[in-house]
């Protein structure tokens, strides 16, 4: 499967190194679509990856499948011409925030008949979530994060201080590089309006920590994960990158596990 990404920062470097420096099978990533072709022309060479500042070029570059690794500005300018021509992976999920966006996108997927895969990124449970709600009987989620407080704000704190507090719909406007967690929790389950967020900027910790609780007519489900960052980006947890990866994987295999 040929792949091109969009955007080469960390998760992209992840990305790059494990499919084009290792064996993962036949995943290739072939293109990478970026802003300045100069500021990453390092990237071409050390990963035989051919740059594209055009996305016609770009996506008629023998690619079969798009990951965005950008941003939440990248989706909205980019995906609803990507998803007319090609299958895309999309990480930065607090996009789909936008319900009219989800509806553009998603009636493009379906006139053109490709597909938009939204990895569960840096957290889990998606699964138990989406199964749970399949009759429409979840009550309550909520997810609590706790990051490093340079990852959230710029002051110098001695103590644990809660920065946010509220609906995943707000949460993602005031943290866009650090709540697209909680957008694609609440598009598995009770919506943006109804997952409750909290959001704790912790000097004393050095790993990304994620706490979900889940209660339902199933019962109850809690999950927390405590995430190492990539050193490239701390913001930003190993996970997240390798959850693209398995969703490449899985897109590639014919075996489905769970879900
Ligand atoms: N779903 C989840 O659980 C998670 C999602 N994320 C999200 O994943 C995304 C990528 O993360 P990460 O790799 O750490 O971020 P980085 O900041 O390290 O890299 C972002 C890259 O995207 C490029 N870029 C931005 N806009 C465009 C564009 N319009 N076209 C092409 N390239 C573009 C940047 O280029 P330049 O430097 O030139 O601006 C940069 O190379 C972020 O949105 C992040 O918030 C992260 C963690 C978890
Ligand atoms: O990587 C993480 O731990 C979560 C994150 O940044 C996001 O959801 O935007």
């Amino acid at each position: 499967m040929n792949i091109g990404i969009v955007g080469a920062g960390a998760i992209a470097h992840f990305l790059l190194k494990e499919i084009n420096q290792k064996d993962h099978n036949d995943l290739r990533i072939k293109s990478v679509f970026v802003k300045d072709k100069r500021k990453y022309e390092t990237v071409a060479s050390q990963f035989e990856v051919e740059l594209f500042t055009d996305l016609t070029d770009f996506l008629s570059s023998g690619i079969d499948v798009v990951v965005e690794a950008a941003n939440i500005n990248a989706v909205k300018d980019l995906v609803p011409d990507i998803i007319t021509q090609k299958d895309v992976v999309v990480i930065s999920v607090g996009a789909f925030a936008d319900m009219e966006l989800v509806t553009k996108i998603g009636h493009l997927a379906n006139k053109y008949n490709n597909d938009i895969h939204l990895p569960s990124g840096a957290i889990g449970g998606l699964d138990i979530l989406q199964n749970a709600h399949a009759l429409g009987k979840v009550t309550y989620v909520s997810l609590t994060t706790r990051k490093p407080a340079s990852s959230l704000i710029t002051e110098e704190i001695e103590e644990a201080q809660v920065v946010f507090e509220g609906k995943a719909a707000d949460a993602i406007e005031r943290f866009p590089k650090n709540m697209n967690v909680s957008i694609v929790l609440a598009l598995a389950g009770i919506g943006m309006e109804n997952t409750k967020v909290t959001l704790i900027a912790d000097p004393h910790i050095n790993k990304n920590i994620h706490h979900v609780e889940i209660t339902g007519e199933f019962g109850e489900a809690t999950f927390t994960i405590k995430n190492n960052p990539l050193p490239e980006n701390p913001k930003t947890s190993y996970l997240a990158a390798m959850s693209i990866l398995g969703t490449l994987k899985r897109m590639n295999g014919k075996i489905r596990i769970g879900g």
